[in-house]
């Protein structure tokens, strides 16, 4: 059976996804900016717009990775705002599980979800680090293993608030404007929260906003197993997407779900062209132009775990051997692999090639998912999500606010007339959309 293909649109700005260098490039923070993009995606047909979080700046011993975060606010406000100029697109807010309480949350929630007739949907992230907690916490951390236990309580509290309302509370009839019974009261007892009371808002119009997850471990691919309606991956190459897609799918049954209740969309980068050789030579030129001279150090400063600001990126790599200790990085961009091994290869290549330290991490950066001319990235979508390395994507697009400009007017139109893409939205809301039917309890 054909399977329909789901599109989503992440606004970018970090990551040193953004070119900031082209004059094309826009603020990351004017309300239009976000609303460029969120008609486009709309105008494409879009199942939603996605916001992603970052609750403390990255930095190398105080020095702030400047051109990685330039103004992120906060995604609840912003979605707010975008409800009230767009019908139908889906609207994705990246929020916390550690740092945030679950009665404050579901409520902000639910009012998106009313505000927007049913558009909401909530990426519940579980980044935990003590560098980030120093802005929320009293004392003390969350231990990383905790996480998922803290996230799984957080969102099933939740979703015990938005229950507390019946569907038909409030009638506004016959003199009376909740009916008796309509509302209950709450009480959650459980290791991370014991709250009781009664909830303020009306149950939202999907019943519970869409849940995605975002996490990669074993306890992460569970949770979005058990819990989520969307899973949100980084694993965007054709078998390493087939091999995830087999792993979290194949976990679904154990929760008494069934594999097409959780969609996967992995994020993606795409460049097009006239040719593909034009493409290709396009791709190069946005990836030069993504790793600024800032960005090539801390790359490296993340691997060799010693502060290398005084190196010019523009020469060879330092005489150094890395530091394998804890890493002077902080912040989400850490890096989380064997520093050992990646600095040996890095080396090793830096010397095959002769490559300066800025001409290293451009060599190394991962390239664009899909570059081509719109026909070819048409059919390479359409295999992927075909041949089940997902079941649609996130796009990230490397300008503010005009990247996905080409996207939706060359390559969504192939996909239409392929009749795997929907020629307009068949109904007002996200569930709609994704094709959910139920929502996971
Ligand atoms: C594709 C992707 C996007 C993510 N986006 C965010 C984000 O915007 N904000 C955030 O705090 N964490 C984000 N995370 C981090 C995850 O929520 C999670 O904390 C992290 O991956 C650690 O969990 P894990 O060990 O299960 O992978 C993202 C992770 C992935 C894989």
């Amino acid at each position: 059976m054909t399977k329909q293909i789901h599109l989503a649109a992440h606004f970018p700005g970090v990551n040193n996804t953004t070119v900031w260098s082209d004059p094309r490039s826009g603020s990351q923070i004017d309300f239009d900016s976000f609303r460029h993009l969120a008609q486009t995606a709309e105008r494409g047909k879009f199942d939603f717009f996605f916001l992603a979080e970052g609750l403390r700046l990255r930095e190398m011993k105080g020095r702030i990775h400047d051109l990685d975060v330039v103004g992120r606010p906060e995604s609840l406000t912003v979605l707010a705002a975008l409800s009230a100029v767009t019908t139908h697109l889906g609207l994705a807010a990246t929020v916390n599980s550690t740092f945030n309480e679950p009665y404050e949350v579901a409520r902000r929630l639910a009012s998106l979800d009313h505000l927007s007739g049913g558009r909401a949907a909530w990426n519940v992230v579980t980044s935990w680090d003590a560098f980030t907690g120093e802005n929320f916490r009293r004392g003390g951390y969350l231990a990383e293993a905790d996480r998922y236990t803290r996230a799984t309580e957080f969102l099933q509290t939740a979703r015990e608030l938005w229950d507390s309302w019946a569907p038909d509370a409030v009638t506004a009839a016959d003199g009376q404007f909740i009916r008796p019974g309509g509302i209950s009261t709450f009480h959650h007892e459980g290791k991370h929260f014991t709250i009781t009371g009664q909830f303020n808002v009306p149950r939202p119009p999907q019943g519970h906003p869409v849940i995605i997850q975002a996490g990669d471990s074993d306890e992460g691919r569970n949770f979005a197993a058990s819990s989520a309606d969307v899973i949100f991956s980084r694993h965007s190459k054709l078998e390493e997407g087939r091999a995830f897609y087999r792993d979290v799918k194949s976990r679904l049954p154990r929760y008494g779900r069934s594999p097409d209740d959780l969609k996967i969309l992995p994020a993606v980068t795409y460049v097009l062209g006239d040719t593909q050789e034009d493409a290709a030579e396009r791709a190069a030129e946005i990836r030069k132009a993504q790793v600024s001279p800032q960005t090539a150090i801390s790359f490296v400063e993340g691997v060799w775990g010693r502060d290398l600001s005084a190196y010019d990126p523009d020469g060879p790599l330092p005489d150094l051997e890395p530091d394998l200790g804890p890493g002077v990085s902080e912040g989400r961009a850490q890096f989380r692999g064997d520093r050992g091994a990646v600095a040996a290869k890095w080396r090793a290549l830096a010397e095959e090639k002769n490559l300066s330290i800025r001409e290293l991490v451009i060599e190394t950066a991962a390239p664009q998912t899909f570059v081509g001319t719109a026909a070819s990235v048409a059919e390479e979508i359409n295999l992927f999500v075909q041949t089940d390395a997902a079941d649609g994507f996130i796009f990230v697009p490397h300008l503010t606010p005009g990247g996905l400009d080409d996207l939706v007017d060359q390559v969504v139109p192939l996909l239409q007339e392929k009749g795997v893409f929907r020629a307009d939205y068949t109904g007002p809301t996200l569930r709609d959309h994704l094709g959910l039917t139920k929502e996971p309890s």
